[in-house]
C-alpha cells in the first residue's frame, strides 16, 4: 500500500530575517504524515516561531518549498497564503491571541470567516463551536462570555476550539502549554490528542519540554531539522 501524501512537506527551505539581527535558518526536509502527532523540541532563539511561520505562510522563504495538502504555498499570492492557511491550518499561539472584546463564540468561529470549505465541513457552526466547548471541558453557557473574562486555562481550551472547528487536517500549536502548571498540561495535551485522533488530525507542536515527547508519535529536533547561523551586527 502507497502512504498517502504528507499533509506537509518543506523541501530545502532557506529564511533570513530582514535587518540587522542576522539569524538565518536553512531547513533541508521535513513531512508530517496524515494522522501524524510530531513533537518539534528546540531550545529559546532556534528558530521555532520562524519554522512555524514558514509553514502556516507569514513569512516567504528565500528558496525551496513548502507543501501544505500538495499546495506549495510560497509559489501563491497573499491572499491566496491566507486562504490556504484559513482552510487547512488551526494555529494554537503561545499567547492564544484570542480577540479580547469578541465573545467565546465570535472567537472560535473566526477562522471559518476565511474559509467556505471549513465552514461548510463545520455544518452548522454555532452548533458545532458549542459541541467543541463541551468536549474541551468548558461550562455550559460559556460562548457568550467575553474571551478575556476567562480563566487562563479556559482561554486557552478556546484557543484549541477555535483551531479544531471545521476540523482542518493540520493543527500547528506554538508552546501552547507554557503557561500551565503540570497538572493542567497532562490534562490539556489528552484533550487535544483525544480531538486530533478522533478526527485523524495531524499535529506539529513546538515545546521546550522533551517530558511530552512520548505522547507524540515522532519527536524532531530543531539541531536535526535545520541549520540555523547568527551573524553578529
Ligand atoms: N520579527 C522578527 N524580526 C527580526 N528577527 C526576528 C524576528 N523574529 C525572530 N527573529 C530572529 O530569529 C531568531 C529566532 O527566533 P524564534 O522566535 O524563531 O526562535 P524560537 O526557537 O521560537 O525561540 P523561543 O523558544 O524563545 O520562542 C531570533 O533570535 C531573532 O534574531
Amino acid at each position: 500500500m502507497q502512504d498517502a501524501d504528507p499533509i506537509l512537506e518543506i523541501t530545502d527551505v532557506a529564511y533570513r530575517w530582514p535587518g540587522r539581527a542576522g539569524f538565518s535558518l536553512t531547513v533541508p526536509h521535513v513531512a508530517v504524515a496524515v494522522g501524524e502527532s510530531v513533537l518539534l523540541l528546540g531550545e529559546s532563539g532556534s528558530g521555532k516561531s520562524t519554522f512555524l511561520s514558514l509553514i502556516c505562510g507569514t513569512i516567504l522563504p528565500e528558496r525551496g518549498k513548502v507543501d501544505i495538502a500538495g499546495v506549495d504555498i510560497t509559489a501563491l499570492s497573499g491572499g491566496a497564503r491566507d486562504k490556504v492557511r484559513a482552510e487547512q491550518i488551526g494555529v494554537i499561539f503561545q499567547q492564544f491571541n484570542l480577540l479580547p472584546f469578541g465573545s467565546v463564540m465570535d472567537n472560535i468561529l473566526l477562522p471559518l470567516r476565511f474559509a467556505p470549505a471549513r465552514r461548510k465541513r463545520a455544518g452548522n457552526a454555532t452548533v458545532e463551536a458549542s459541541h467543541l466547548c463541551s468536549a474541551l471541558g468548558l461550562p455550559a453557557g460559556v460562548t457568550s462570555a467575553k474571551a478575556t473574562a476567562l480563566s487562563v486555562g479556559q482561554q486557552q481550551r478556546v484557543a484549541v476550539a477555535r483551531a479544531l472547528i471545521g476540523q482542518p487536517p493540520l493543527i500547528i500549536a506554538d508552546e501552547p502549554t507554557s503557561a500551565l502548571d503540570a497538572n493542567s498540561q497532562i490534562a490539556f495535551l489528552d484533550l487535544l490528542f483525544e480531538q486530533t485522533t478522533t478526527h485523524n488530525t495531524s499535529l506539529l507542536m513546538v515545546s521546550h519540554d522533551p517530558r511530552l515527547g512520548e505522547r507524540f508519535d515522532r519527536v524532531i529536533r530543531m539541531e536535526d531539522i535545520a541549520q540555523i547561523e547568527r551573524v553578529a551586527a
